[in-house]
């Protein structure tokens, strides 16, 4: 195995790769999944309601179902009394009409009989089973929700793009569907890759760390909306580098790797897929997360994103290539974490010729606004600082000089968008 001394091409541009990335990644193709399973997943069209909800006239509330007009004149001093000829229960109802001059127990979500008009709740009566005395005259139609009152047969309930939440998942399904139309969750493998890597739970020697990149990969393919599958650490032989990948392929919408991409003599991910001419390797004006690769393998053309090794450079790479690739493979928009603008409280000198992404924490600022700070060093192994930050100050590859009090821009890691 021998060093890498040169690079043979010149940096390219976060934006440049970004490109690349999006421009060999796919929509996952639509299919109908069960309806719990498209939480977080925008619909791939446009939804209409297949039916009435309520789709029967029912009660509000607990009570009596009677016609208004037997009740004129009812009052706490000269209640009426009517017969009550029967009981309409939520799920149970045999009660299909009544006639003039009689009550029907009702409870609460239960089918209006055919000749009431109305709902007296029980609160207004002596409880009365044979009978009943009623000491108010309701309003017509007072507490009964009619057929159609919440959602009308071929309303528009979710527009073509639109995210099921959990409220929206509980609308479907109260208009009966079981299945809905999204892009499934890619299938995400991800694997760590270095001799010295060790499962946590193990034992450590005097030149092994734990393997904290891929559970962090993993949880982030989760956070993302994906479905991870963390595979065990790979070491850093090209064979079992390859047969461990083409092993997962099966399996695999995506592949992610972490390590071996940069200029040492045992970088495995690069020596093994530089061979099949189908993934790009280079370095980038970006800090962390110079060196990266991006392209495709197998006969299915997996997409694969090889990251650095470094803890903070592999999930800054993610954050910028990886997620943006997740969320066009889900028909999510936007695809990019938005930036925001915030006021940064404390100056810091940035390397030229590199965009930063620096580790900071966003505040609450006096005047009720945020304002953001820089937290820790610029080492990119430097897990500590990456878990007390909230987000990534992105420093432009020309700015050198970041003042305190000026606005920067700043993605927001734990913000859904
Ligand atoms: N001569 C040069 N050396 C390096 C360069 C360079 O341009 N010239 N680039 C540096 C930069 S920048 C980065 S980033 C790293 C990327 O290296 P690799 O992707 O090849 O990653 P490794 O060498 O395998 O590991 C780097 C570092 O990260 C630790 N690591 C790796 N995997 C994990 C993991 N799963 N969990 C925790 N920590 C991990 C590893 O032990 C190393 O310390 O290269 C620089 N070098
Ligand atoms: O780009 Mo490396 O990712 O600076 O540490």
């Amino acid at each position: 195995m021998a060093f890498e001394p040169h690079d043979r091409e010149p940096l390219g541009t976060v934006e440049e790769h970004l490109h690349r990335v999006l421009e060999g990644i796919e929509p996952l193709p639509a299919f109908e999944q069960p309806l719990i399973d498209s939480l977080g997943l925008p619909v791939c069209r446009q939804i209409t309601s297949p039916m009435d909800v309520p789709s029967f006239d029912n009660s509000s509330m607990d009570g009596y179902a009677v016609r208004r007009e037997d009740l004129a004149g009812a009052s706490e001093d000269s209640p009426v009394q009517l017969p009550v000829v029967g009981e309409s229960a939520a799920g149970q109802s045999k009660i299909l009409g009544m006639s003039g001059g009689s009550a029907v127990r009702i409870m609460t979500g239960a089918p209006l009989p055919q000749g009431a008009d109305a709902v007296v709740p029980v609160e207004w009566t002596d409880a009365g089973s044979a009978s009943v005395r009623i000491r108010r005259q309701p309003d017509a139609g007072q507490h009964v929700r009619r057929r159609g009152d919440d959602i009308a047969e071929g309303e528009l309930l979710m527009e073509e793009g639109a995210l099921l939440g959990p409220r929206q998942v509980g609308l479907l399904a109260g208009v009966g569907m079981a299945r809905v139309a999204t892009r499934p969750r890619p299938r995400v493998v991800v694997i760590s890759t270095g001799a010295e890597l060790r499962e946590p739970g193990g034992r450590l020697s005097h030149d092994t760390i734990y393997d904290s990149n891929s559970f962090m990969l993993a949880a982030a393919v989760r956070q993302a909306g994906a479905i991870a599958y963390r595979v065990g650490i790979v070491s850093d032989d090209p064979t079992e580098f390859a047969d461990a990948l083409s092993d997962q392929l099966v399996r695999a919408d995506a592949v992610i790797t972490s390590g071996g991409v940069s200029k040492g003599a045992y970088d495995v991910v690069k020596e093994v897929l530089s061979q099949t001419g189908t993934v790009w390797f280079g370095g980038l004006r970006m800090q962390p997360g110079k060196p990266q690769g991006f392209g495709h393998v197998g006969e299915d053309r997996v997409p694969i994103f090889t990251l650095p090794g470094n803890p903070v450079s592999s999930y800054v790479s993610f954050q910028v290539f990886v997620l943006p690739a997740l969320r066009k493979m889900m028909g999510r928009t936007p695809v990019s974490r938005p930036r925001v603008r915030l006021r940064i409280d404390e100056g810091f000198r940035s390397p030229a010729g590199r965009e930063q992404y620096v580790r900071a924490r966003v505040r609450p600022a006096p005047d009720g606004g945020s304002t953001v700070s820089p937290v820790g060093g610029h080492g990119s192994h430097l897990l500590g600082d990456l878990s007390a930050s909230d987000a990534l100050v992105v420093v432009p590859a020309d700015t050198e000089v970041v003042e305190a009090g000026s606005t920067v821009d700043v993605l927001l890691l734990d913000q859904d968008f």
